[in-house]
């Protein structure tokens, strides 16, 4: 395989890393190297872990006819998004963590990947390093799906538990960007934007039904004071910004809001950069995929993962 990978932020600093300490023992298991033939930033890089031919150009990885795979890690649907369709339209395989991208132009590139028959995966989208997507499309689809709900934003969860120790809701956010949880805007972060996008990405794979964005009811944490956090602790219970999608008659209903969870509810033990989604299958009853939704090695494992599964075909 021959790589490109342009952003080398959080997340794509981490692939490198991961590719660097695991290359040889996934090359014995897959049988296939994996060669790093350009990285791509605004600005230059350098590493501990190795060294890499560095671009500031993206175009020079989408016009390099060597590289068969490119891996996205800018965020957002700029530049993303001429990558995402240059990329699947020229019939090369495309990773990404961008769920941004994918709810808004989702039904495009999924579209455009199957046209051209190349590999679009896109498992660190939702739930950071948890496996979700995967599962949900591939070990759960036997299922008619009742319901998705889950704890989907890091950075917010992350939030709330140290406003809970008493930080400031100032204090906490600035820890969370610290950590490399937050979006490069956090409002998407804080305002639900993110857990909307995360919840849509779990939807289409649930009812194969990509909703009108703006069509989403999304209430963030950003109205929240620590008096609220505080209020809710000495009743019992706990907030937590959740992401919703269920069927109603024939309509897909997706919505966002911060909600109170009692001591009973799995999801109330949560906390820090944990995700957690449950998935309520007709055959299956309620399943839970948790772990650490957001940061550098959690994400950059999911990618990596993704990179092997091109491989495994
Ligand atoms: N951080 C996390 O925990 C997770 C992130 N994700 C997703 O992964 C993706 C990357 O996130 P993350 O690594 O945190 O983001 P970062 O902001 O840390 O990294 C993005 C990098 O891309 C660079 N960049 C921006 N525009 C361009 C461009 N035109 N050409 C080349 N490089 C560019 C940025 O440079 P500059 O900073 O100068 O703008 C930055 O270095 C996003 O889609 C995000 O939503 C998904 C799951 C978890
Ligand atoms: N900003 C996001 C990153 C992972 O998707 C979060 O905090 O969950």
């Amino acid at each position: 395989m021959k790589l490109g990978v342009i952003g080398l932020g959080t997340v794509g600093e981490g692939v490198l890393k991961i590719l660097a300490a695991e290359g040889s023992r996934l090359e014995a298991m897959f049988g296939e190297k994996i060669e790093v033939v350009r990285v791509c930033d605004i600005e230059e890089k350098s590493f501990s872990f190795g060294e890499y031919n560095f671009t500031d150009n993206y175009r020079k990885i989408l016009e390099d006819g060597e590289i068969d795979t490119v891996v996205e890690l800018i965020g957002g649907v700029g530049v993303a998004l001429e990558v995402a369709r240059e990329v699947l339209g020229s019939g090369r395989n495309l990773v990404s963590a961008n769920k941004h991208l994918l709810a808004l132009h989702g039904k495009e590139l999924f579209e455009l990947a199957e046209k051209n028959r190349v590999k679009f995966y896109f498992e660190a989208a939702v739930g950071g390093g948890i496996p979700v997507l995967t599962p949900l499309a591939e070990g759960l689809f036997p299922n008619r799906f009742e319901r998705i709900r889950g704890v989907l934003n890091g950075t917010c969860n992350y939030m709330l538990s140290k406003m809970e120790e008493g930080m400031t809701y100032g204090e906490a956010l600035r820890d969370a960007q610290e950590r490399g949880y937050a979006e490069a805007d956090p409002t998407f972060d804080v305002a639900g934007i993110d857990t909307g996008h995360k919840i849509s990405v779990l939807s289409y794979l649930a009812w194969g039904e990509l909703v009108d964005f703006s069509s989403i009811s999304i209430t963030g944490i950003d109205k929240l004071t620590v008096e609220d956090v505080a209020r809710a602790r000495s009743e019992g219970k706990r907030y937590k910004l959740l992401g919703e999608a269920f069927k109603e008659g024939e309509d897909l209903v997706v919505r966002v809001a911060p909600q109170l969870v009692d001591t009973d509810e799995l999801l109330y033990s949560v906390g820090g950069v944990y995700n957690a989604v449950e998935v309520e299958g007709s055959y299956t009853g309620k399943t839970i995929f948790y772990g650490e939704g957001a940061g550098m090695d959690a994400t950059a494992s999911a990618v990596v993962s993704d990179i092997y599964k091109v491989i495994a075909g």
